[in-house]
């Protein structure tokens, strides 16, 4: 199972080590695709936006499933939430807040949930894997 996770980087790093819990939990399930939204540290390598662009368009591509964290709102994780439903692949959204964007939220091909805790996330990770 390869597993695309998303979350923000440019958007915003206040969720990283969130993100991190949230990789280390999926990693059970597979092989995690876009295992450096995760990493505290996270330095933008010397390589241009079309290479970073490309190379997580082929992990969007290569994926079986898509979960985003979407708290904080990200761009780059709205166009790959986008560009994932285009391609058919199952979605799913987890926020905190008490809404996220309606273009989320009101996509019938997005699977969206809020939820409170890092526990309660597990939870809902474990479900959708269990279905799967
Ligand atoms: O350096 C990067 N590496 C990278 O993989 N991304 C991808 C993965 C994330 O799910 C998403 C974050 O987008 P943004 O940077 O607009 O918050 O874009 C985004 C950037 C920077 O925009």
């Amino acid at each position: 199972m390869k597993i695309y996770f998303s979350g923000a980087i440019r958007g915003g790093r206040e969720d990283a080590e969130l993100y991190a819990e949230i990789i280390t939990h999926l990693q059970q399930y597979g092989d995690v695709l876009t295992e450096h939204i995760g990493q505290m540290d996270l330095q933008e390598k010397m390589i241009t936006d079309k290479e970073i662009h490309d190379q997580d368009l082929n992990w969007l591509i290569e994926s079986d499933i898509i979960i985003a964290e979407v708290t904080v709102p990200s761009l780059g994780v709205g166009y790959e939430l986008g560009r994932g439903v285009e391609m058919k692949k199952p979605t799913f959204c987890f926020h905190r807040s008490e809404k996220t964007s309606a273009m989320v939220s009101g996509c019938p091909d997005i699977k969206t949930f809020k939820y409170n805790s890092l526990l309660d996330l597990k939870v809902f990770l474990d479900e959708i894997f269990q279905k799967l």
